[in-house]
């Protein structure tokens, strides 16, 4: 609930041009700063708490019903919640749903990350659409107390994510195998056995759900950690090459990703395909650049043109960078743009099994979901063995 008069707010918001937004904390205590962004998809908020590529951002909710369905054990992306924040509407209702195996402020708090209830999201959404996402402090104490202009300077102090390399940060340790496929009634979550194509996934922050489609697709699945060289891959021997989405500036990964795959690329005609930051980082080593946006495409309700069949499809989205569809090389054309602003959503090259999408096929809502990229990945590797 919002506070009421005369309560006393447990939870400031300052933004780096000294907007204070006041109240009610939950999650874990303390203050933490980043960039600010708003989500605006309705379902999905442990998903979306989850999802790597939400590392240095708070994400205001602008659905108003945020943890009323609590979590559960099987809808993280990864281990731990990311996102460094979150803002909401209403603090949450008590967690009413069959798959609930907790409430979210107690999940939040267990893993470090610190919420605010009881703002005006829409205000707060103009403003960021208005002015571009701000830097922001989040700070949460039970007893109320907040020195303003700290956390306005703290806000201030945030690097920004221009030039922030964040991919190192989230990714894995270390190689290791994927086989789980998607979630299917009646049986769940179960395992690829018949794997068709040997695929290196590189991991620059992967969501389990594309792993999970790629095994779904009939892909072994070996994941290798987003410094991995052209020679780490290549030994693998596989069949194509998949680039995960991951948070941070795609240009930060201009030392060792853009390399690698611009070695893969000229030792082997494998395929490749790229999802988000993994879609900027392969248009980067083709030769075409990356640009801030203002405020990003964060949700699940975007509409995307595919520019080949004329189809739009409406995709879930989280980036805040985007490829410069005037700056693609000749050879490489682009095959998806929004139908929100036109920026582009997709690339493929035109004379090899290349291609890449800004959106996320493995959770986007349309019909039939976007699933068939992961099954056109899989074609492009059938159709090289077969021409081999
Ligand atoms: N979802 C993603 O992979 C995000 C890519 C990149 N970090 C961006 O913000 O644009």
């Amino acid at each position: 609930m919002p506070l009421i008069q005369g309560q006393k707010p447990t939870a400031c918001l300052a933004l780096a041009d000294g907007t204070i937004f006041y109240g009610k904390g939950f999650g874990a205590t303390g203050v933490t700063e980043a960039e600010l962004c708003f989500n605006t998809a309705m379902t999905g908020y442990q998903e979306i708490m989850t999802d790597p590529s939400y590392a240095g951002q708070i994400i205001t909710f602008t659905f108003p019903h945020i943890g009323n369905v609590g979590v559960n054990t099987e809808d993280d992306e990864t281990a731990n919640p990311v996102a460094a924040g979150m803002v909401v509407k209403w603090d949450p209702t008590e967690a009413s749903n069959y798959r609930a195996a907790g409430e979210l402020g107690d999940w939040l708090a267990a893993r470090g990350r610190i919420a605010i209830g009881g703002i005006d999201t829409r205000r707060l959404t103009r403003a960021i659409r208005a002015r571009g996402a701000p830097h922001a402090a989040l700070a949460h104490d039970p007893d109320g107390n907040f020195d303003v202009e700290a956390l306005v300077a703290r806000a201030r102090g945030f690097a920004g994510l221009e030039g922030m390399d964040l991919a190192r940060d989230v990714t894995c340790a270390q190689s290791y195998r994927w086989d789980e496929m998607r979630w299917a009634w009646p049986d769940g979550f179960t395992r690829q056995t018949e794997a068709r194509h040997k695929v290196v996934a590189i991991d620059y922050g992967a969501k389990r759900n594309i792993l999970r489609c790629l095994a779904s697709a009939g892909c072994d699945v070996t994941v290798l950690p987003a410094s991995a060289t052209a020679e780490e891959v290549l030994a693998h021997n596989p069949d194509g090459l998949f680039l995960s989405n991951g948070p941070g500036d795609p240009a930060a990964t201009g030392k060792y990703a853009v390399p690698m795959i611009q070695q893969v690329m000229k030792a082997s005609d494998m395929p490749v395909f790229g999802i988000c930051l993994g879609h900027q980082i392969l248009a980067l080593a083709l030769g075409a650049q990356t640009v801030k946006m203002n405020h990003g495409h964060h949700g699940a309700n975007h509409p995307v043109k595919d520019l080949e069949t004329g189809k739009v499809e409406i995709t879930s989205m989280n980036h805040g960078f985007a490829v410069d569809s005037q700056s693609l090389p000749s050879g490489v054309k682009e095959t998806h743009v929004s139908l929100f602003d036109g920026s582009n959503c997709g690339i493929r090259m035109a004379d090899r099994p290349v291609f890449s999408v800004q959106y996320h096929p493995e959770a986007s809502p349309g019909p039939q979901d976007s699933f068939y990229l992961f099954e056109r990945f899989a074609a492009s590797m059938d159709k090289v063995a077969s021409d081999a």
